[in-house]
């Protein structure tokens, strides 16, 4: 288990997280979400010990890691592909870990095996592969069978195929009684792997919930219509006090799921329906909607821009909407 409690961290003027206060369980994958610069990997490296905190504290299993003893059995992490020491052997790089944490020497051909490097175990990590690299901080991270395990965007950069084989091992581990906790600025990635979602946006908690009520209190369900009577559609479901709005491809949406209802209302008044159909907004747009306000940086539109367009509802199509453009109605 890790326990944070109002853990701040300062650099100068930049405050990079803000009295997070949250627990990471044991048995699921716990996903840490947020957009770049959020803090996840400040906050990852204060639970490592690797940054002192400004404020507040974190233990794992009770205990602040300095006072672990061979922390490696303990908690293993995988922070950055690059720590590896090139002029090693991926074997020897694990030995000398193995030594440092009195690990003994065939446990680092278990991980070799289990993170199938074992062909290359004597080849030197300055020519592995980017999903390579990954595949041997995972093993360094498994090296002391620890119960608690940490990974920091693993899957970023890697192919389908490894990060198909990254999920299905972290959920492996959160099966056998692990904590695993692994952070992403993805949330269709993490919908797929985690159990258990917190959110974080510029250093602050925004969400500490299971993935299934994320889903269910973030994001957005709607009924879209299509209808070759678009304006006795719009005076009918007004009439039933409902709001449509402008959607995508000239259909029109209603918030809420009440399909059943506005089917049953149009057979009433024997209007013709081309598509009747419930949706949900994607996990995306939800962790979109959310962090909107607390993304720091977006490529080509400036903050505001890019906190207004996913918060912002559609136009609603009320009393002063446009009636068609030639004027009729
Ligand atoms: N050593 C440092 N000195 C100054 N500022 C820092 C330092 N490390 C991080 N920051 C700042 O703190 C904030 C949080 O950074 P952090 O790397 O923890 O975010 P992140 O959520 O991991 O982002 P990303 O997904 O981009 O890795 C950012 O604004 C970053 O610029």
């Amino acid at each position: 288990m890790i326990e944070l409690r109002g853990l701040t961290k300062r650099y100068g003027e930049k405050l990079a997280v803000d009295g997070l206060s949250f627990t990471v369980r044991p048995g699921i994958v716990t996903g840490f979400l947020g957009p770049n610069g959020a803090g996840k990997s400040t906050t990852m490296r204060m639970i490592l010990g690797l940054d002192a905190p400004t404020r507040g504290d974190v233990r794992i299993d009770g205990k602040h890691y300095a006072q672990l003893q061979e922390p490696l059995n303990h908690i293993g992490a995988l922070l950055e592909a690059k720590g590896v020491h090139g002029g090693r052997t991926a074997r020897n790089h694990l030995l000398c870990l193995a030594q440092s944490n009195g690990i003994p020497e065939r446990r680092v051909g278990e991980v070799l095996e289990m993170v199938g490097l074992t062909a290359v175990a004597r080849k030197r990590p300055k020519g592995f592969s980017l999903g390579m690299g990954q595949r041997l901080g995972i093993a360094a991270a498994l090296l002391g069978d620890p119960d608690i395990l940490m990974f920091d965007e693993p899957v970023n950069g890697l192919d389908p195929e490894g990060i198909h084989w990254i999920r299905t091992l972290m959920q492996h581990l959160a099966r056998e009684g692990r904590t695993v906790f692994v952070s992403s600025h993805l949330m269709s990635e993490m919908a797929l792997t985690a159990e258990h979602l917190v959110v974080i946006g510029q250093g602050k908690l925004l969400a500490d919930t299971s993935m299934s009520r994320f889903i269910e209190e973030n994001s957005r369900t709607y009924v879209r219509i299509r209808t070759p009577e678009p304006e006795r559609m719009r005076d009918m479901l007004i009439a039933e006090g409902l709001r449509p709005s402008p959607g995508e491809d000239g259909a029109m949406e209603v918030e809420g799921d009440d399909a059943a209802r506005i089917g049953e209302l149009c057979a009433a008044e024997r209007l013709v329906l081309h598509e009747l159909s419930p949706q949900r907004a994607s996990l995306e747009e939800a962790f979109m909607r959310l962090t909107a306000e607390t993304v720091e940086y977006h490529a080509h539109t400036g903050p505001e821009a890019v906190a207004a367009e996913p918060a912002s509802p559609a136009p609603a199509w009320g009393a002063d909407w446009n009636r068609g453009k030639d004027g009729k109605g």
